[in-house]
């Protein structure tokens, strides 16, 4: 697990004229570090497969489906995607879902998703998909697998992005969904190849974690990885049961985590990285602003931190700019952009040959950008 570069860890020469920074591990341009972050490698491990839906696909699909209260302009999902609160957000989100009816909406999302990833230097993602949303709606399971697992083979083979599947429950859907989607991550005729985690999102409110625990428990014995939301609406309570019942081996958001000193030591302690997604908090409400997320508090304390998206174009935002945000919070360099995106590839699923290219990409793309 490599540290965090603070550009205050490192030696340079006091700030010439305008404070900019110049290229060479000092001080860098903000608009070097844009330059920076656009072209560097990287990871993404919490980024939703609907939350992904482009303006354009979105409204395409509306385009399709006249009767969805969705737009069908793209000028116009700006506002629809302006959210009062969480509840209002999966709403929105749900009325997304309702626009994927067929097996080629799903395969066309899919692909189109990797090529914004791809588009960002994203060499492998983690995608969440909720697969009980779509076959309720009633998408054929069987062809549900076969769209996804077409856009991942196209994705890797042509714009060389590797993608896995993360399947989650929708809580607030209860237990009927908890059962339909372990037996479809678990069931060896239908769980797709790419399927590498089983993860828990929706509402947090009213929707307690240790019910689920039955159903991790089956996943989690069919070799899945742990990785819930816990702690994104509700406080520290819902991450220590995430830990204890679900026994998450990352934590999607944990964002109130910073609420409970003890449960942030036992995240650096036991190495249990957070999937901070910063400017999702904000469109949710669930952080009033940007200089109040405890990204840094989570740094400090030693936690491992890997920085993500979760629902871009719903967010109006997209990796780069998370990456961004995450630079400004933390005052980082270069290298310490760096050392975030290979947090993320040292946390994720992919083998151990898949990791080290993908480090020895950053690592290569780094010195060439910080050589004089
Ligand atoms: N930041 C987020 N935090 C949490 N979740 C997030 C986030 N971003 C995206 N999601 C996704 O929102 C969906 C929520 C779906 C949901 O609640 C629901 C409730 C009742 C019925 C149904 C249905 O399908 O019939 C669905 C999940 O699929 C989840 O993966
Ligand atoms: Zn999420």
């Amino acid at each position: 697990m490599t540290t965090i570069h603070r550009s205050a860890d490192h030696p340079r020469p006091s700030p010439q004229g305008t404070g900019r920074r110049s290229r060479g591990g000092t001080l860098t341009d903000h608009r070097d570090l844009h330059a920076f972050i656009a072209g560097l490698p990287k990871a993404e491990l919490h980024v939703h497969h609907v939350g992904s839906a482009s303006p354009r696909i979105v409204s395409e699909l509306a385009a399709r489906h006249p009767d969805s209260k969705v737009p069908t302009d793209p000028e116009a999902l700006v506002d629809y995607f302006t959210f009062t609160d969480f509840a209002h957000f999966i709403d929105v989100y749900l009325s997304v879902v309702d626009l994927i009816r067929t097996p080629e909406d799903v395969r066309l999302l899919t692909y189109e998703v990797a090529r914004d990833l791809a588009r960002q230097q994203v060499r492998y993602a983690e995608l969440t998909i909720t697969p009980f949303s779509s076959t309720r709606r009633g998408i054929d399971e069987r062809a549900f697998m076969d769209a996804i697992e077409d856009a991942r083979k196209a994705a890797e083979a042509e714009f060389g992005t590797v993608l896995r599947w993360c399947f989650d429950i929708p809580g607030e859907a209860g237990l009927e969904s908890a059962e339909e989607t372990v037996r479809l991550a678990t069931d060896d005729r239908l769980r797709p190849e790419g399927l590498v985690s089983f993860g828990l999102g929706g509402p947090e409110i009213g929707v307690p974690r240790p019910q689920f625990k039955p159903y991790f428990d089956r996943a989690i014995a069919a070799g899945l990885h742990s990785v819930p939301h816990a702690g994104e609406t509700t406080g520290p309570e819902t991450v220590w049961d995430a830990l204890t019942h679900l026994r998450a081996e990352r934590v999607g958001h944990g964002t109130h985590s910073f609420q409970d000193p003890k449960l942030l030591a036992h995240l650096a302690e036991h190495r249990i990285p957070l999937e901070v997604c910063p400017t999702s908090n904000i469109a949710t409400r669930a952080v009033r602003t940007l200089d109040e997320h405890p990204l840094k508090e989570f740094v400090e304390a030693g936690i491992v931190v890997t920085i993500n998206s979760d629902d871009p174009p719903m967010f109006g935002t997209d990796l780069d700019n998370e990456y961004a945000v995450a630079a400004r919070l933390l005052d980082l360099d270069e290298r310490g952009v760096a050392s975030l995106a290979k947090n993320a590839v040292d946390v994720s699923f992919l083998d151990e040959p898949g990791k080290a290219r993908i480090r020895g990409e950053i690592d290569a793309y780094t010195s060439a950008w910080l050589a004089p």
